[in-house]
């Protein structure tokens, strides 16, 4: 489970980004978080795991507090939560395979037992016919799917999107979409950024809106609710 409690959050430069949020995401829910351009959303989702630091209050995640998490321990805290980025952030000079199996490297499995899990993720993702590729030589789809299966290689109990049909196509975001929802069905909890208007409108989920750093709706199943 995830849970904020009067979480506010002041950059160096002195911008409020969050004014006050409370909000509880159990396991397993799928939640959009929408609001416009400035909102906090990425705020909001960089301190979930921990690329950012709340300036009070407090973050429990899985029943970590990582507001108070030591720098040392970010790290394995990280290895229970997938991240996607609307740039896909590969490494560019490692294999659609080497990409994936590098968090499994980092935490020294078995290499057996790590080829076996990449393979499974890249299949879950449509990709095994292209472990040997390198990122530039991929479509924008395919390396999010890189990127999605990298997110989930390690099992993580969330996955955290930030605008991850961004760079994308209408096509290929419900492709990606429809690799969410699948990753979504075995229980894992996702959390997802995004001006998407169609898509929250069409696969509805739990909706939070954002607005100057606070939560201002937050509906079972929502709309996207702004003007296009
Ligand atoms: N590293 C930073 N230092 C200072 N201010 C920042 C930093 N990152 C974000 N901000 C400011 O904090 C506020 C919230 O930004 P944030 O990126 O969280 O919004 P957002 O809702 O994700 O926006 P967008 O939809 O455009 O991505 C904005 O005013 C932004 O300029």
């Amino acid at each position: 489970m995830i849970e904020m409690k009067d979480v506010h959050k002041t950059y160096p430069n002195g911008v409020k980004a969050i004014n006050g949020i409370d909000v509880k995401i159990h396991q397993g829910e799928f939640a959009y978080i929408v609001g416009p351009s400035g909102a906090g959303k990425s705020t909001f989702i960089k301190m979930m795991y921990r690329e950012e630091k709340p300036s009070t209050g407090t973050i429990n995640v899985n029943g970590v507090n990582v507001a108070k998490l030591k720098s040392s321990r970010v790290p394995i805290f990280r290895r229970n939560i997938g991240v996607v980025f609307q740039d896909f952030k590969l490494l560019p000079k490692l294999t659609v395979y080497e990409n994936v199996a590098f968090a499994l490297e980092a935490i020294e499995e078995h290499p057996e037992k790590i080829k076996a899990r990449v393979l499974e993720v890249l299949d879950l993702v449509g990709l095994k016919h292209k472990i040997r590729s390198l990122p530039d030589e991929l479509s924008g789809g395919e390396q999010q799917r890189v990127s999605i299966a990298r997110s989930i290689v390690n099992k993580p109990k969330v996955v955290i999107a930030d605008e991850p049909t961004g760079n994308l196509d209408p096509e290929t975001s419900w492709e990606i979409m429809d690799i969410f929802d699948r990753i979504n069905k075995t229980g894992t909890t996702i959390l997802m950024a995004t001006h998407n208007r169609e898509i929250v409108n069409t696969i509805r989920k739990r909706v939070i809106a954002v607005e100057n750093g606070k939560i201002v709706r937050d509906e079972v199943r929502g709309d996207y609710g702004y003007e296009s």
